[in-house]
C-alpha cells in the first residue's frame, strides 16, 4: 500500500520526537511491504520565522493532499513570555484544526504493565485503566469571540457551541461506547454554564438512538477529582474543548508521563495524529524527550487512517517491549534507572520491530 503522509514537526521537541516516529513508521512499513511518501511542511514558530504566519497556505495544501498528517508540537517561549505578541504559534494549531475540520480529538488513557509503579498514583487505583476522552476540538472558548474592552483592563473569551457541533462529537462518543463497554460519560459544567446545558440537553436527546448505552452526566470539577481517584471506573468520556484539554493532561499522570499519551484528531477533510503534549521547550535540542507519545500516535494512524491493524499492533508491541526492557527516556527511567536518549529509543524501536 502507498502511504502519503504529511509531516509537521513543529517546534521545540517536535522535530526530535517526529524523527523517531518516522524511523518506526519506515521500519514497520518496510516489514509489511508498504511504500511511504513523506511530505514535510512548517507550522508554529518555525513557520512564523520562515513565512510570517504559523499555518501557511502551503502547509495546508500539503495536509489536504496527504492521506494522513503526523504532527509533533508547536510553541516557543519567546511567544509564551510575551503576552503582547499578536502572531503566536498556537494560532497556527487552532487554524490548522479549524481548516482541516478536525472536530474530534480521541485521547486514550491507559497504563503500561511495566510502568504501573512509575505512576505517582497507587497501583490499585490505576490498574486496569483503559479510558478514552473524546475532546471536541474546533469549538468552544478557544474559537469564540475574544478581546479587550476599550479601557484595556477588561478581557473576555467566549464559549460558544451549536447543537450540530455537539451532536457530531457526541455521535462519535456513542459509537465508540457501543464498540467498548457501552458506558458514556458526558462531562460538563451544566450547573453554571449555558453552553454546558446545551451539551447536556443534546446528549440526552440522543440517548434514544443508542438505547444500549448507559449515559452518565458529571460535572467537570468532580471528574477532575475522580479521574485520578478511580480512573478505571470510566470508559468513554465526551467533553468540550477546554475541559478535554485540561483533563487529558491530568489523565497522563495515570500512565506515568506526558510523553506517553498519543491522540488522533478526526476530521471532515483528513485526520491528524499527534502526541497530547506540547513543545516542551526546556528539553528542546537535548535529545531527552520521550518519543513514545508520537510513536503511538503513528500506531493510531496505521489503524485509523489506513485500516492497518497488524502494523499498529506491531508498533504497540515493540513499544511495550522497549518499556519492559528498560529502553526508556529520563522521564520514565527515574533517578536510579538508566536513561536513554530520544534518538536511541527511536533507533531501538526501529531495529526491533
Ligand atoms: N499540541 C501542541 O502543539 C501543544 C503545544 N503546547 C505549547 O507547548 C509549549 C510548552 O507548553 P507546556 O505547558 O510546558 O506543555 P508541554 O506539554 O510542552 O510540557 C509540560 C511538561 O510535560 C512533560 N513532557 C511533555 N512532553 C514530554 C515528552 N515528550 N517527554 C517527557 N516529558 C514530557 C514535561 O515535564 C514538561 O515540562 C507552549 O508554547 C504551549 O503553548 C502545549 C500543549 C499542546
Ligand atoms: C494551544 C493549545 C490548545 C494546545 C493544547 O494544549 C492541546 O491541544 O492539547
Ligand atoms: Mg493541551
Amino acid at each position: 500500500m502507498k502511504l502519503n503522509i504529511a509531516l509537521l514537526a513543529g517546534d521545540g521537541i517536535g522535530p526530535e520526537v517526529i524523527d523517531q516516529a518516522v524511523k518506526v513508521v519506515d521500519a514497520v512499513s518496510k516489514k509489511f511491504g508498504h511504500e511511504v511518501s513523506w511530505t514535510s511542511a512548517l507550522t508554529g514558530a518555525a513557520a512564523i520565522d520562515a513565512h510570517g504566519e504559523p499555518y501557511p497556505d502551503s502547509t495546508h495544501e500539503v495536509c489536504m493532499a496527504a492521506d494522513a498528517v503526523l504532527f509533533g508540537a508547536i510553541g516557543h517561549p519567546k511567544y509564551d513570555n510575551d503576552p503582547k505578541a499578536t502572531v503566536r504559534p498556537e494560532q497556527g494549531l487552532l487554524k490548522m484544526r479549524q481548516k482541516l475540520g478536525l472536530f474530534a480529538n480521541v485521547r486514550p488513557t491507559f497504563t503500561f504493565p511495566s510502568l504501573i509503579d512509575n505512576s505517582p498514583l497507587k497501583r490499585e487505583r490505576i490498574e486496569g485503566t483503559d479510558l478514552i476522552i473524546l475532546r471536541e476540538l474546533t469549538g468552544g472558548i478557544y474559537f469564540g469571540e475574544r478581546g479587550r474592552k476599550d479601557d484595556g483592563n477588561t478581557a473576555f473569551d467566549t464559549c460558544t457551541y451549536t447543537r450540530a457541533e455537539i451532536q457530531r462529537l457526541a455521535k462519535l462518543g456513542f459509537e465508540l461506547a457501543m464498540s467498548r463497554s457501552k458506558k458514556l460519560c458526558c462531562v460538563d459544567k451544566a450547573n453554571v454554564l449555558e453552553s454546558s446545558r446545551l451539551w447536556r440537553e443534546t446528549v440526552q436527546d440522543m440517548e434514544k438512538d443508542f438505547p444500549e448505552v448507559e449515559v452518565s452526566y458529571e460535572f467537570v470539577d468532580a471528574v477532575a477529582m475522580r479521574l485520578v481517584q478511580w480512573p478505571s471506573s470510566y470508559d468513554v468520556l465526551i467533553t468540550e474543548n477546554l475541559f478535554g484539554d485540561i483533563l487529558t493532561d491530568e489523565a497522563s499522570v495515570i500512565s506515568g508521563s506526558m510523553g506517553l499519551m498519543p491522540s488522533a484528531s478526526k476530521g471532515v477533510h483528513t485526520s491528524l495524529y499527534e502526541p497530547i503534549h506540547g513543545s516542551y521547550p526546556q528539553a528542546a535540542g537535548k535529545d531527552i524527550a520521550n518519543p513514545l507519545a508520537t510513536v503511538l500516535s503513528a500506531a493510531m494512524m496505521f489503524e485509523d487512517a489506513f485500516g492497518l491493524k497488524a502494523e499498529a499492533d506491531a508498533i504497540r508491541d515493540v513499544v511495550n517491549k522497549s518499556l519492559a526492557e528498560g529502553i526508556v527516556t529520563e522521564d520514565i527511567a527515574g533517578k536510579e534507572g538508566k536513561a536513554y536518549k530520544t534518538s536511541e529509543v527511536g533507533n531501538w524501536l526501529a531495529s526491533n520491530i
